[in-house]
């Protein structure tokens, strides 16, 4: 029976979610997909869905579905999991989605936190920075699905429910968890559906994470999460683990990487692998067609593979994604890009490609949907935030990065090089 049921908006953000819970001595298992059987044993259960993007009533469905399965499977405390920079438009999907899980649990409160300062995600005054940058200055405007404009979490929020939001300040969050408790009771008490919750460091979080220890909706990032494995420790519901949450079978077969994540440190990677790996950087918008761009990543690949990964990025600057935008529309230029990786992926799996790195929560989606993925077992933390992770079918080690996670050189660290 899971403690922790958690509902991620995306493939990445699963990863990201389970990887802070085993390493506070958790076990986690990633399913993908709204569950339709028994649910694997874990003390964390946490459903990867596609929902960020999806049309706002598709995401609600599902989000529905996989808390019922969750709650059915007997878990104590429900987890919604979104990006640390908080990916969503005006029409949706975290607001809608939270309203949706408010509702059924009868909660009738939650609070919203995206922080993650390891990653450079702090909040202060409501505000979300990245690095020392407002989110609408960070990159994150330029986003080729979720543009983020607007850095006040509580307005960006706002708009996308049909409840309130308040803020717990800094001032508060300074005095730890009892303030923090009182004063989301008090917004609570005073008809708010929602407390932005403000953070710039990990004890932050813990003390959060402490004060929400009753509450049946958790919403945020990762890093809100890092107080909840001691919940259940305190209230004697989970034993001492040790190292035993994170093992996985040996590795082996060739290695790859996939990118299509268009982010600021995906194309930071993607710089560094140029000089340090073998690269190819298809050109989407010279060659808008599936079949054509698989056959020259596969033909390029063909006498690459080995110990020394192939990276294979679709990713490119802000303006040449708004030119292939411009010319397909948006849905359409993410899902030739998606589908193409993703086609990639299966035909590398299938000549030997037994350790894939994928960049971008997006693109991670469309590929383990190829793959047949059902669930994923979360091994050790390569960089902050994305671990290496085991499918069990087809027999394969993932490491799903977060478009805006890792080291300059991660793409060759992921494999130890
Ligand atoms: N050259 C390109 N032109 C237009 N769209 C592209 C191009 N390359 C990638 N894309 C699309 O951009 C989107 C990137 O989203 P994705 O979620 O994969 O990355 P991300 O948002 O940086 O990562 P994360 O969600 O983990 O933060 C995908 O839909 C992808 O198909
Ligand atoms: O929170 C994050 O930034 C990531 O886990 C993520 O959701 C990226 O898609």
């Amino acid at each position: 029976m899971p403690l922790l049921g958690c509902i991620a908006d995306d493939f990445t953000g699963a990863t990201d979610l389970a990887n802070t819970l085993v390493k506070g001595g958790m076990t986690a298992v990633q399913v993908i997909g709204v569950p339709t059987g028994p649910l694997p044993e874990a003390d964390a259960v946490i459903v990867a869905l596609k929902s960020r993007t999806a049309p706002v009533r598709e995401a609600v469905a599902e989000s529905l579905a996989a808390c019922e399965a969750l709650l059915a499977a007997g878990a104590r405390q429900i987890f919604f999991k979104y990006c640390s920079t908080f990916d969503s438009t005006d029409e949706g999907n975290i607001g809608p989605v939270a309203d949706a899980l408010v509702r059924r649990l009868d909660c009738g409160f939650a609070l919203a936190n995206p922080a993650f300062p390891t990653n450079g995600r702090t909040i202060y005054q409501g505000h979300l920075f990245v690095g020392g940058a407002l989110l609408n200055e960070s990159g994150m405007e330029n986003h080729p699905l979720t543009p983020m404009r607007d850095a006040n979490l509580v307005r960006v929020l706002s708009r996308q429910t049909d409840g309130t939001v308040g803020l717990v300040p800094f001032a508060v969050v300074e005095q730890g968890a009892a303030a923090i408790r009182r004063a989301m009771t008090g917004l609570k008490e005073g008809g708010r559906r929602y407390a932005i919750v403000d953070a710039v460091t990990d004890a932050h979080l813990l003390a959060i994470g402490e004060a929400a220890a009753k509450h049946a909706l958790i919403t945020g990032g990762s890093g809100v999460a890092m107080g909840l494995p001691g919940n259940f420790r305190a209230a004697g519901l989970l034993p001492e683990r040790g190292a035993a949450a994170s093992e996985l079978p040996p590795a082996q077969g060739y290695a790859a990487v996939l990118a299509g994540s268009c982010s600021r440190a995906t194309l930071g990677q993607i710089g560094y692998a140029r000089d340090h790996a073998h690269t190819l950087e298809l050109d989407v918008l010279a060659t808008p067609d599936v079949a054509a761009l698989q056959r020259q990543a596969l033909d390029w690949a063909a006498d690459k593979l080995g110990e020394a990964p192939v990276v294979i990025a679709a990713s490119a600057p802000p303006e040449r994604v708004a030119a292939l935008q411009a010319r397909l529309g948006r849905d359409k230029a993410g899902a030739l890009v998606e589908d193409t990786l993703a086609g990639i992926a299966e035909a590398l799996v299938a000549r030997g490609v037994g350790r894939l790195v994928v960049a971008g929560g997006e693109t991670s989606g469309a590929v383990v949907s190829r793959l047949g993925v059902r669930s994923l077992r979360i091994g050790a933390e390569i960089d902050p935030g994305v671990p290496w992770t085991y499918a069990e079918v087809p027999g394969l080690h993932l490491a799903l990065k977060s478009g805006n996670f890792g080291a300059r050189d991660f793409f060759l660290k992921a494999f130890g090089q």
